[in-house]
C-alpha cells in the first residue's frame, strides 16, 4: 500500500467539510489546531486518512467527542428499552438503516446525519454481498465465478458471516414488528411513519448497507463495564477512514485503566488518537483492526495483505491456513470418525486445525499436531478393537501428551502424523496451483473485479507456500 492520494471528488469534499463543521458546531471538537490529519482518495483502498503537517511520535492526532460516536451508549437517549435489548451490531445497524441516505444524497437525520452521509454507499465488491445475492444472480456473474473460486477455508468463514448477518437481520426484523414506532423515527421518506418499511427485498438490502457498514467501520470502545463484552463497539468519525497495516501509525490512547478513572467516566469517554512514530506531511496514515489472518481480513473486511511471492514460503509474511476441510474429511474416512470427533471435543481440540510460515521453521499448530496424533493412536487399533471398551488404555498416552507428562505419544506415532500431515501439505498444495489458475470471464476483467481476481489468487497462493513450507520442514525432520 503507497502514499499515493488524490483529492475528493466535489461531493465528497462537501461532505468531509459537513462533517468537520458539525463536530465543531454541535460537539464543541477543535477541527482547526487539534486535527492534523486529512480525508482523501486512495490509488486502491477507497478513502484514507493523511497527514496534514509532520509530527513527532506520541504528537496527539485528534480526539473525537464521545457524543459525536455511534454506540450503545448514544443511541440509549434515542431508542427505546424493547430496541436496547438488542446487540450493539443490532442496534447500530438498525439505526443506520432507519437514516439511509437516498441515492447519492444526504441523510436527513438530524442527530448524525453529517456523519452518517460519509458513510460509504457501495458494498458491492464486499464478499458478504456476494453471498447474499448468490441466489437471484446467474452462475456467469463474476461475483458466482468468485464464490466458486475461494478456497475451502475462506468460503466457510463467509457462509460463517453471512449467518451471522442473517441472524442479526431476523433480530431486528422482529423487534421492528414487534414496535412499529421505530419507524416514526426514520428520516427517510421511503419508510412510511405508520410503521411499513416500503418492499421487503430492497430493506434487507439497505440492513446489509448498514450491517457492513458496522463490521468494516467500528472500534473497540468500551461502553459497558465487561472489557470482554462484545457489545464494546462504536461508529466512531473520521478515525474511520483511516485503513488498515500491520503496521500502523495511528494507535488509540489508552486511559481506561489509568488508576483514578471513575467508572462513570469510562463510559462517556471523548477518543484521542495519536501517532506511533514520525509522519511526514501528507503521508497516509494506518490504523492496525487487529491481528487477522488473510482470510479474515478478506471476509470481514473485503480486502487483504497481499504480499510479495515467496514472502510466505520463507515466513517475512506471516502467513497462515485453516485445515478444517481436509481434516474433516480424513476423520470421515475412519471407521472411528465419531469417536474420533467425541474425544477431540471433549478435550477441547475440535477444529482451529492450522499450518503457520512464522515463526520459523513452517509449522502445523499444535492443536493440528494433536488431532493427528489421536487419528494415528485410533487408526493403529486395527479392526477387531472398538475404542470404547479400552478407551482409558489407549488414550492414557495421547491424554499424557496434552498434559505436558510426555513429548510424543511413541515414535511410531511420531512418524504416523508427520507422514499424512506430509500428504496433507502436497494435497493442499496441489489443489492451491489449480485454485491460482482462476480466470473471471465476461465481466470480471473490469473495475474492482480484476482487484478481486488477484485477491482470491493471493489467498490461494498464502495455501501454496504455507503448505510447501510445512512440507520442507517436515522433510528436513524439524521438530515442532
Ligand atoms: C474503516 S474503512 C476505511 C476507510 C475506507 N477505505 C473508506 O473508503 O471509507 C474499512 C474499509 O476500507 C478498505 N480498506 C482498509 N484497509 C485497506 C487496505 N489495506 N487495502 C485495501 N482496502 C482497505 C476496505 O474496504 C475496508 O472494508
Amino acid at each position: 500500500m503507497d502514499n499515493a492520494s488524490s483529492s475528493l471528488g466535489m461531493n465528497d469534499e462537501r461532505r468531509w467539510r459537513c462533517l468537520l463543521s458539525w463536530l465543531k458546531n454541535q460537539h464543541g471538537m477543535d477541527v482547526v489546531d487539534a486535527l492534523l490529519v486529512e480525508c482523501r482518495d486512495t490509488k486502491d483502498a477507497g478513502k484514507g486518512l493523511f497527514a496534514t503537517r509532520a509530527c513527532p511520535p506520541s504528537t496527539v492526532l485528534f480526539t473525537v467527542p464521545a457524543k459525536a460516536m455511534i454506540n450503545i451508549n448514544t443511541l440509549s437517549a434515542i431508542f427505546s428499552p424493547r430496541v436496547r435489548e438488542m446487540t450493539a451490531v443490532q442496534q447500530i445497524s438498525l439505526y443506520l438503516l432507519l437514516h439511509r441516505p437516498a441515492q447519492d444524497e444526504d441523510s436527513l437525520d438530524l442527530v448524525y446525519g453529517p456523519y452518517i452521509s460519509t458513510l460509504p454507499r457501495d458494498f458491492s465488491s464486499h464478499p458478504v454481498t456476494w453471498f447474499m445475492k448468490r441466489h437471484t444472480s446467474n452462475e456467469h456473474d463474476t461475483e458466482s465465478q468468485l464464490l466458486k473460486s475461494l478456497p475451502p477455508s475462506v468460503l466457510a468463514a463467509l457462509e460463517n458471516l453471512s449467518a451471522r448477518f442473517l441472524k442479526d437481520w431476523e433480530v431486528v426484523n422482529k423487534c421492528m414488528n414487534e414496535e412499529p414506532d421505530i419507524m416514526t423515527m426514520s428520516s427517510r421518506s421511503d419508510f412510511n411513519k405508520s410503521g411499513c418499511a416500503g418492499d421487503f427485498n430492497s430493506v434487507v438490502d439497505d440492513f446489509l448497507w448498514a450491517w457492513l457498514n458496522v463490521n468494516t467501520r467500528c472500534i473497540y470502545y468500551r461502553v459497558t463495564p465487561s472489557q470482554s463484552d462484545p457489545d464494546n463497539l462504536t461508529l466512531c468519525p473520521i478515525l474511520d477512514f483511516a485503513n488498515h497495516s500491520e503496521t500502523p501509525h495511528i494507535v488509540p490512547v489508552n486511559d481506561l485503566d489509568l488508576p483514578g478513572t471513575k467508572a462513570s467516566n469510562k463510559l462517556t469517554r471523548n477518543l484521542t488518537f495519536v501517532c506511533s512514530s514520525d509522519i511526514v506531511e501528507g503521508q497516509q496514515l494506518f490504523l492496525r483492526y487487529g491481528g487477522h489472518p488473510n482470510r479474515t481480513l478478506f471476509v470481514n473486511y473485503g480486502f487483504l495483505d497481499n504480499f510479495p511471492p515467496n514472502a510466505g514460503a520463507i515466513g517475512e509474511f506471516s502467513a497462515d491456513i485453516d485445515l478444517q476441510d481436509v481434516m474433516e474429511k480424513l476423520f470421515s474416512e475412519s471407521r472411528f470418525q465419531s469417536w474420533i470427533r467425541q474425544e477431540l471435543e471433549d478435550e477441547g481440540y475440535w477444529g482451529d486445525w492450522s499450518l503457520h510460515s512464522s515463526p520459523q521453521p513452517a509449522h502445523p499448530s499444535y492443536r493440528m499436531i494433536t488431532a493427528l496424533r489421536l487419528y494415528h493412536v485410533v487408526e493403529s487399533l486395527g479392526p477387531q478393537v472398538p475404542p470404547d471398551s479400552a478407551s482409558d488404555v489407549i488414550l492414557r498416552s495421547w491424554k499424557d501428551t496434552i498434559n505436558g507428562r510426555t513429548s510424543s505419544v511413541s515414535e511410531d506415532n511420531e512418524r504416523l502424523w508427520r507422514n499424512t500431515l506430509l500428504d496433507i501439505c502436497e494435497l493442499v498444495a496441489a489443489r492451491a496451483r489449480d485454485g491460482m489458475r482462476i480466470t473471471l470471464s465476461g465481466s470480471g476483467t473490469s473495475g474492482w473485479y480484476s482487484w478481486m481476481e488477484e485477491n482470491v489468487r493471493c489467498l490461494w497462493r498464502e495455501e501454496l507456500e504455507v503448505a510447501t513450507a510445512v512440507a520442507c520442514s517436515l522433510r528436513a525432520g524439524e521438530e515442532f
